[in-house]
């Protein structure tokens, strides 16, 4: 099967910095990889380079098998690819609805282009759809502004936004830091939805229960590389905490003589 996602070779430089020296990354269809690695590793570079935030220094980039350049969040979403960053990404002053769209507004009388106005019936419509779908039950409409929602909320928006546009690929980066116990089973909930309905998953994480719990695939990257990848089924969080830090934790120590 041909992968929604397939890295090769990624390299790039920030000044003196070597932020990544030829990493490779493939995600399968409908498959969940998890991507691990201490902080510095190049994790998040690699993610920008696929969400069109930075462009690589050389290396090739394939969607479903095709070369692609991706120089923008535009393209990487023309391509199936919605990446939820760290800060989630929603614009926090405009409200739920608009931000369940951000740029892709339904609009009324479409053959005027970019003149056309927002159908903002359409736009309320779907936006309550999505907040049922999602669980938030908090007596929120379409035009509440994100910032009266807490940070579970946020991104449970964010994730909606990247199922209602039947994303190929789902870019997660780090999706529960800051979120309480709630929040976070409802985001690993979204991971396990996402899955079933086809979706391929990137999920960033330092959190090697959350890997148990819903990957397929685990990769490990340190200083700019991939260097360790298997598959989740049947490992323990010895094994996986041994690949992150490059020793085996489940050696058995030998008995004193
Ligand atoms: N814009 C930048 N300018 C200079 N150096 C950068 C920049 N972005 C990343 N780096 C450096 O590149 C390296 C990889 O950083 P990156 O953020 O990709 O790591 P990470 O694995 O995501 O780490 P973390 O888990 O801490 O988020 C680090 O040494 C970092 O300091």
């Amino acid at each position: 099967m041909t992968d929604v996602l397939s890295l090769s070779d990624i390299h790039k430089c920030f000044g003196n910095v070597v932020a990544l020296k030829g990493a490779d990354l493939s995600v399968g269809e409908g498959e969940v990889v998890a991507l691990l690695g201490d902080n510095g590793a190049g994790k998040s570079t690699l993610i920008k380079i696929v969400s069109g935030v930075i462009e690589p220094d050389r290396g090739s980039i394939a969607v479903n098998g095709s070369p692609v350049r991706i120089r923008s969040a535009r393209d990487a979403m023309a391509l199936g690819i919605e990446t939820i960053h760290q800060d989630t990404s929603l614009a926090p002053h405009l409200s739920i609805g608009r931000n369940l769209f951000l740029g892709r507004e339904p609009v009324r009388l479409p053959w005027l282009g970019p003149l056309a106005p927002i159908d903002f019936g359409q736009l309320r419509d779907a936006a309550a759809s999505l907040l049922r779908r999602v669980g938030i039950t908090k007596s929120l409409t379409a035009q509440t502004p994100v910032n009266a929602l807490s940070g579970g909320e946020r991104q449970s928006i964010a994730i909606s936004r990247a199922m209602q546009f039947a994303a190929r690929l789902i870019i997660l980066d780090e999706p529960t830091n800051n979120l309480g116990v709630e929040e976070t089973r409802g985001v690993l909930r979204f991971v396990g939805e996402m899955k079933a309905q086809g979706h391929s998953v990137l999920l960033i994480t330092h959190n090697v229960h959350h890997v148990l719990q819903v990957a397929d695939r685990l990769v490990v990257m340190r200083r700019g590389e991939v260097v360790a990848q298997q598959a989740v089924a049947g490992a323990g969080v010895l094994d996986i905490e041994g690949l992150i830090m490059g020793v085996d934790l489940t050696a058995e120590e030998p008995a004193l003589a």
